[in-house]
């Protein structure tokens, strides 16, 4: 069966997701595109996609009988409408991060994909499939003992002069926010957030670094710096410390070279080549699954747990340092 998918937002990574499909993936095909911008929808389909209908709304596509599954790929406040739309058709869908922009949208996708019974979303949090993660969680649960500290860092070279403070937390370490939670199997209790001097290439409404101290219910502490202005690269890193041993996250692989007196290696500069294959992997879970009508991978309450931990991490950037309480709904069945 060839899983036939539509996408919802043909801006960077809707475009890069869609050539995965056509061009790199098996068992589906781009056949429907939407986007606001129309001529972004067009030059998907012109470059990617020659076959696909072009749609004017998001809920058209959805709707339409000749869409199996669905990508939602468009900014981040629009995802809500468009996965409630997709569980209220029956059709599995990838939905990019954050699932919602607040944890009351996030909820009302929980909710109402209990009420259906049955899994249909998959959240773009890729860096569990990421090759590196999964050797690093394998070692973390079958080599260092139990965690007890873990200190990660999440560096961007740069960013748009409309990324403000929380962004650092909702866009940005959103991903360790995932990612952490499945390494380690635990659940986050409380944020504190500290903010060093900001760094020089900043801007007015950007402090940044910042550094977020999230302590877990196993009572391991994490400290995550977010540094959106570091220059030098695109640069994630992760290591923990338990008790027989420490375990670091691998280096994206990279030649090193023995020149000019100097031995050395590159550093990526950009997120599409970091996790480029790992954005494979997640979709190809995401087809297989799509194709017999279900989805797998992170879930809607990942998304929704994520969505809390967010909320309560921007919380912290205004109380000066103190602790911000997270606190959990129960988990239903389905997500058990
Ligand atoms: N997993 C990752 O590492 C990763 C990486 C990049 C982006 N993202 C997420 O993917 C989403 C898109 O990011 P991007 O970098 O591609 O942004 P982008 O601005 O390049 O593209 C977004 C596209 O959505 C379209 N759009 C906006 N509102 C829409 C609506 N209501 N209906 C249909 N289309 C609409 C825009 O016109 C634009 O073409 C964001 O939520 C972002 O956080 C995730
Ligand atoms: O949308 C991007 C993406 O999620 C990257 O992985 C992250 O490093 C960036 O900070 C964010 O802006």
């Amino acid at each position: 069966m060839t899983v036939r998918i539509g996408v919802v937002g043909t801006g960077a990574i809707g475009r890069d997701h869609a050539r995965r499909i056509n061009k790199v993936l098996g068992g589906a095909k781009v056949v429907a595109l939407s986007d606001v911008n129309r001529a972004s929808a067009e030059a998907v389909r012109n470059d990617i996609a020659p076959d696909a209908e072009i749609f004017a709304t998001g809920e058209e596509l959805i709707a339409s009988p000749d869409v199996d599954a669905v990508l939602v790929t468009s900014w981040g406040a629009t995802h809500e409408q468009y996965v409630l739309a997709a569980i209220a058709a029956g059709k599995p869908c990838f939905c990019e991060k954050p699932l919602a922009t607040t944890a009351e949208g996030a909820k009302r996708i929980v909710d109402t994909e209990v009420a259906h019974g049955r899994r249909l979303v998959q959240v773009g949090f890729m860096r569990r499939y990421d090759a590196g993660y999964v050797a690093l969680k394998q070692a973390v649960d079958s080599r260092i003992g139990a965690p007890i500290m873990v200190h990660a860092a999440h560096r961007n070279p740069t960013v748009p002069e409309q990324y403000v403070t929380p962004m650092a937390i909702h866009d940005t370490m959103i991903h360790e926010i995932d990612v952490l939670r499945w390494l380690l199997d635990d659940d986050y209790v409380s944020a504190r957030v500290l903010f060093p001097r900001s760094a020089a290439r900043s801007h007015a409404r950007l402090k940044d670094p910042q550094i977020v101290i999230l302590e877990t219910a196993k009572g391991t502490i994490i400290d995550v710096e977010i540094f959106v202005n570091c220059h030098y690269g695109y640069d994630i890193q992760c290591q923990v410390v338990g008790e027989d041993g420490i375990a670091s996250l691998p280096e994206p692989m990279s030649v090193q070279t023995r020149l000019g007196a100097k031995l050395q290696n590159d550093i990526l500069t950009d997120w599409k080549d970091r996790f480029i294959a790992s954005y494979d992997v997640e979709l190809q879970d995401f087809i297989h699954a799509a194709a017999k009508g279900t989805a797998s991978g992170p879930n809607a309450w990942d998304g929704y747990v994520a969505a809390i931990t967010s909320d309560a991490c921007v919380a912290a950037q205004e109380t000066d340092g103190a602790a911000v309480e997270i606190k959990l709904p129960t988990r239903p069945a389905l997500y058990q």
